[in-house]
């Protein structure tokens, strides 16, 4: 059967977008890898499935595969771009979509100037959100990884992420404790990996080594993750600026149980179909 899919992406992290609402497909864990690749398929970081939804309170069902086909619970650049593709696709007409995905409900807002604002709900820190083998909620956690010890904070954004903080992501060791620390034992889901420099109390650079996929250009999630833990203690105050390889996002938190706004583009790049096997 020929699939069509858009393209998109959200600060260059990116994503093939399925329209299951209209059409039907099975897409299997190693058809997605396939389809993920970057020479032998379309190549993309994450697959983003518009379904209807379960819960009638929601407009939509919203499901992210990564690249090595594991299903997830959230994708933060994917939610902007989800958001675009129902609008642009006339799947709905509000600008205001409210999603269920499988870390919780998310409302999109689709703004006048392009930018999409997520509401990504509450962060949650307490390491059984993640899961996180560890034995009380602390600001900051030590890990044992390759003979050494790090710091990390973590905190759940529905996925679960570990956030470092580093003098200048421009040389952190990104590609050797990205991986090490993804698949530590202590994360029995494995965990999606942040690089934190701070700026100041409003800015930050972060680069991200995500779960499933390596390190992206951007990642929503993860952006909201490190900001979340940098309020939490104390050296970060909202509004926050975050600067990823791909471009920047801002992050509104006041704290607490209150619920985490990400702002940020989408983009659209091409439509296109494809034979599944
Ligand atoms: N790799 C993530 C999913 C995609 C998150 C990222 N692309 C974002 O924008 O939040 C995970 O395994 O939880």
């Amino acid at each position: 059967m020929l699939l069509h899919f858009t393209k998109m992406h959200g600060l260059g992290n990116d994503f093939m977008v399925v329209d299951l609402v209209t059409q039907r497909a099975r897409l299997e864990n190693e058809e997605i890898r396939r389809l993920a690749d970057r020479r032998f398929g379309i190549g993309f970081d994450q697959l983003l499935v518009v379904e209807p939804p379960r819960d009638p309170d929601m407009d939509f069902r919203y499901r992210i595969y990564n690249a090595d086909g594991s299903e997830v619970e959230n994708c933060g650049n994917g939610a902007r771009c989800f958001a675009r593709f129902v609008l642009d696709k006339r799947l709905t007409h509000k600008r205001q979509i409210r999603v269920e995905t499988a870390g919780g409900p998310l409302v999109l807002d689709v703004q006048d100037d392009n930018q999409v604002s997520v509401d990504m709900g509450a962060p949650r820190f307490a390491p059984q959100a993640l899961p996180f083998d560890a034995d009380e909620d602390l600001l900051t956690h030590r890990l044992d990884v390759d003979g050494k010890s790090v710091e990390i904070s973590v905190a759940s954004m529905g996925n679960p992420h570990a956030v470092l903080i580093v003098d200048n992501t421009d040389d952190a060791p990104v590609e050797h404790l990205g991986p090490a620390i993804e698949a530590h034992p202590r994360f029995p889901r494995r965990v999606n990996v942040g690089f934190m420099q701070l700026v100041s109390s409003g800015e930050i650079h972060l680069r991200v080594y995500e779960r499933g996929t390596g390190e992206t250009l951007a990642c929503g999630t993860g952006a909201c993750a490190a900001v979340a833990c940098g309020i939490r203690r104390g050296l970060l105050s909202s509004p926050v600026k975050v600067h990823l390889p791909g471009g920047s996002l801002q992050i509104d938190w006041a704290g607490g149980e209150s619920h985490l706004i990400m702002t940020g583009p989408a983009e659209r790049v091409y439509d296109g179909r494809i034979a599944l096997r």
